[in-house]
């Protein structure tokens, strides 16, 4: 199978210190991956390369069917791309009803020359009620974001996400803040999201990474310590020293 994001050899320094340190890593197109590693490990560096924040001192990214490199272009350029990415904290527009945040990310699009002149359609309202209820929050339409749980906020900021159709979707630390119960219906979000999309979650909660089920990467200083499956990496000795024996 040929990948969708491809990361060679990636080294990016601060001062001299290698926060990623020769990094190689790669997603298929409809593939769930976890990153785990302790504090540090280089997850949320790993992150801004793909987004095209940080720009490596070396290695190759490619992205797509064409491998096209991802290095040279801009953040806007990235996510029109296709490269989604949803920060730990929820960002929708609080003062807005659910519609309207998700009508705002339609409008949006991954091109931003579609906000001008834009008219609401049909097409419009069934794709909003789409997906409210791919996020599970149809019965919240008409209510203010502000007045959401910490999740629904989740669920809605990541359903503005789809609204642009990304192929690639980085998410940060999902399961901070939420409920036993949120943290359920997210994983089953994440799982049913990855069916058409590749999906790289970072996450500390090792209960979370073990119900979405998927191949895990292990970062430890700026690389990749191990992967495969959660039991796979957890017996992995390196892994138990720098990580899960610590504390
Ligand atoms: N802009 C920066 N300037 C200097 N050092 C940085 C910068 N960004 C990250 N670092 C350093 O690079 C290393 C990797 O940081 P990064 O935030 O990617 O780790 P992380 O795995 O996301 O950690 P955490 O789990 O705590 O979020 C850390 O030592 C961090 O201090």
């Amino acid at each position: 199978m040929s990948q969708l994001l491809e990361v060679s050899g990636v080294t990016v320094s601060f001062d001299g210190f290698r926060a990623i340190n020769n990094l190689t890593f790669s997603i298929g197109p409809a593939e769930l991956r976890a990153i785990i590693g302790p504090n540090g490990a280089g997850k949320s560096t790993f992150m801004d390369i793909v987004t095209g924040k940080t720009k490596p001192d070396s290695g190759t990214v490619t992205f797509g069917e064409k491998s096209a490199s991802l290095l040279k272009l801009s953040e806007a350029k990235i996510a029109r791309a296709g490269v989604g990415r949803k920060f730990q904290r929820p960002t929708v527009f609080e003062d807005q009803t659910v519609t309207e945040n998700l009508t705002l990310a339609l409008k949006a699009g991954r091109n931003p020359w579609r906000v001008l002149g834009w008219r609401s359609k049909p097409a419009d309202h069934d794709r909003i009620a789409a997906l409210a209820a791919q996020v599970g929050l149809s019965d919240h339409l008409p209510r203010k974001a502000g007045e959401l749980s910490h999740g629904q906020k989740q669920w809605l900021e990541i359903a503005m996400l789809l609204a642009q159709e990304p192929r690639l979707l980085l998410v940060d630390e999902p399961a901070a803040g939420m409920t036993l119960a949120e943290r359920e219906k997210t994983t089953e979000l994440l799982v049913d999201i990855a069916k058409t999309r590749a999906v790289v979650v970072v996450e500390h909660d090792m209960e979370f990474v073990r119900r979405l089920n998927c191949r895990v990467t292990v970062l430890h200083d700026g690389s990749v310590l191990a992967e495969g499956s959660l039991d796979h990496v957890t017996k992995n000795q390196d892994v138990i020293d720098v990580y899960l024996g610590r504390g």
